[in-house]
């Protein structure tokens, strides 16, 4: 029997299993998107990228793009947006000759895309515009950090600090407050290396610790430019898994980075037939 097809790819080490489902005909439940991002149990990733044509999808969201990217998060959750998947997801439709121009959009729950597709395979990404929302706190081992709360299609909440980023203990879920944030939130904890430098690292929604998190970047660069005073600039910005370029301003946000596969296959269909 016939598995179901699949491809391992990452941008920047944030890690995604890739199912191209044009036709929408695959049940992606939250126990099957769980078990495929089990880094024993399954292949493991940070989430799940389904390719499905936007006409397939059978959700009620406004997009003009021909291919929608489905987003789901390592727990089943599902997402408005993932800007390193994007990438992954813009390379893939042009290796797999679903696109044929090296700029076109792809449809996602936080409204349409625009990508383009660079000859080194680095991809650029128009990520709308990242909305400053208010202030909040998050709390990390005990430790209370203030944060800028920016909408990048999702929600986070960017704490900028003094102390190096890189002796944060974020194996744990860091509290916030659920009255600002009721459907959760994207942490970010950022150091300002230089004007135009910044040092990330980010505690997901619906993952835990990533080694890197597009809108993470984008709203931490907007988040650093608002203390600043300012509400445009560009800043590149280095994680554990590597370095992104982001340039932010009052109409939108722009996010260049890698987009790299790794493996393909399938799927055992017995295991995929046996989740529910
Ligand atoms: N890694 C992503 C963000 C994925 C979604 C996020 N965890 C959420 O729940 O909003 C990125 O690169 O932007």
């Amino acid at each position: 029997m016939g598995g179901i097809e699949f491809l391992k790819g990452h941008g920047t080490q944030n890690d995604f299993v890739v199912l191209p489902d044009a036709p929408g005909a695959l049940e992606l439940t939250p126990e099957r998107v769980a078990a495929l991002c089990d880094r024993q149990r399954g292949l493991g990733a940070d989430g799940v990228l389904r390719v499905v044509r936007s006409s397939a999808l059978g959700e009620d969201v406004e997009v003009g793009a021909e291919w929608f990217m489905d987003y789901r998060n390592a727990d089943g959750s599902v997402a408005e947006m993932c800007g390193n998947g994007v990438r992954v997801f813009a390379r893939y439709l042009v290796e797999a000759g679903l696109e044929t121009r090296g700029e076109f959009s792809v449809g996602t729950r936080a409204g349409d895309r625009p990508v383009q597709v660079h000859p080194d395979l680095s991809v650029t990404v128009e990520m709308g515009p990242a909305r400053i929302t208010g202030t909040s706190v998050a709390i990390v081992a005990g430790r209370e950090l203030s944060g800028v709360a920016v909408d990048v299609g999702n929600p986070h909440l960017v704490s900028t600090m003094d102390d190096d980023v890189a002796d944060l203990d974020l194996r744990d879920q860091p509290r916030f407050d659920h009255d600002v944030f009721p459907d959760g939130v994207n942490l970010e904890f950022v150091n300002l290396v230089e004007p135009g430098a910044l040092r990330m690292r980010v505690h997901e929604r619906g993952v835990g610790e990533t080694r890197a998190c597009g809108t993470g970047t984008v709203a931490a660069v907007a988040a650093s430019l608002h203390l600043a005073g300012t509400d445009h600039g560009s800043s590149t910005v280095d994680v554990p898994g590597g370095r992104v370029s982001v340039t932010v301003d009052r109409a939108g946000s722009t996010l260049t980075g890698p987009a790299e596969f790794v493996a393909r296959g399938e799927l055992d269909a017995g295991w995929w037939g046996r989740l529910r």
